[in-house]
């Protein structure tokens, strides 16, 4: 049995405050004895206008969001899933949102850049996201080994496209951390739905550490951060605000569900093996 943690925050555009409460965090975590620890999507920043985010860009590797997610793994000897940072592409008006995982070692052990992006229109709000106008896309399905069992990285949008998640139990993984900042509009109606049902299909633990809150921005965001089990089952959740949920992962229980219901054996349509991106 292994505890992990999902840090719900409602972050705005000033990085170093931002910083400041997902320390309080992962420190509040790791004190409840957490081995692994998810932060949201734009954890470090929560833009207002995208001359913000383009001004926070980092290059691969060195930075000041970086050196603190390195630094809070180590000092706190945490699996740390830095929900996303925005590192540096080809283009300069449009750097890639990369989920970064660092080791208790204070060591990078990951990069996953978010694949699918947020290009829509609520018409029952009026809100409208044209994300690919200030992100670059991944293109490469990335899981992890860790001390609570192989990891797979999934953020945000990415929640609505199950060949992600098919991919990634195909790379073995048996927990998947999804940050993210739904919207308060869209997580009403699928936040929950889509977290448990890509558990329930691939038999994974979901560890979804979301914004939660009115951003300076002018957005709401749902919040709901949740862990679910591997068979589906809600174990922790917390709906608004600031805060951080724990629970444990129980690898033990997750092969016997595999073992005694055996549905990812049981399919017989070949195509979410072999993903490319189109
Ligand atoms: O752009 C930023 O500032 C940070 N990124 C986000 O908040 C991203 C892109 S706008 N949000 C989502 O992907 C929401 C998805 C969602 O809400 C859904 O699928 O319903």
């Amino acid at each position: 049995m292994r505890r992990v943690a999902a840090v719900q925050m409602a972050s705005g555009p000033n990085i170093t405050a931002n910083l400041l409460e997902a320390g309080k965090h992962i420190a509040g975590a790791a004190d409840e004895g957490a081995r692994l620890v998810v932060l949201p999507e734009n954890f470090s920043l929560m833009p207002e206008y995208d001359q913000e985010r383009v001004a926070a860009v980092e290059d691969d590797g060195s930075g000041p969001t970086q050196d603190f997610l390195a630094e809070q793994a180590a000092r706190h000897r945490v699996w740390l899933v830095g929900g996303t940072v925005p590192l540096r592409s080809a283009d300069p008006e449009r750097p890639y949102a990369a989920c970064l995982v660092y080791g208790p070692d204070g060591r990078r052990a990951a990069r996953y850049d978010k694949i699918h992006l947020f290009d829509v229109q609520l018409d029952d709000t009026g809100e409208q996201y044209h994300e690919s106008a200030s992100t670059m896309p991944g293109r490469d399905v990335v899981t992890l080994d860790t001390d609570v069992g192989r990891l797979g990285l999934a953020i945000c949008y990415d929640l609505r496209f199950p060949e992600l998640f098919r991919a990634l139990l195909d790379r073995g993984a048996q927990i998947i951390a999804v940050p993210a900042a739904f919207t308060a509009h869209t997580g009403r109606a699928h936040w929950e739905p889509l977290l448990r049902a890509r558990a329930i299909e691939n038999l994974v633990y979901v560890i979804a550490a979301a914004q939660g809150g009115y951003h300076v921005s002018g957005r709401e965001t749902y919040g709901h951060s949740m862990i679910v089990d591997s068979w589906g089952g809600v174990l922790a959740q917390r709906e608004r605000g600031a805060g951080t949920v724990c629970a444990q992962i129980d690898p033990e229980r997750q092969h016997r569900v595999r073992r005694s219901f055996p549905s990812i054996d049981h399919r017989r349509l070949k195509g979410a093996v072999d993903v490319e991106v189109l």
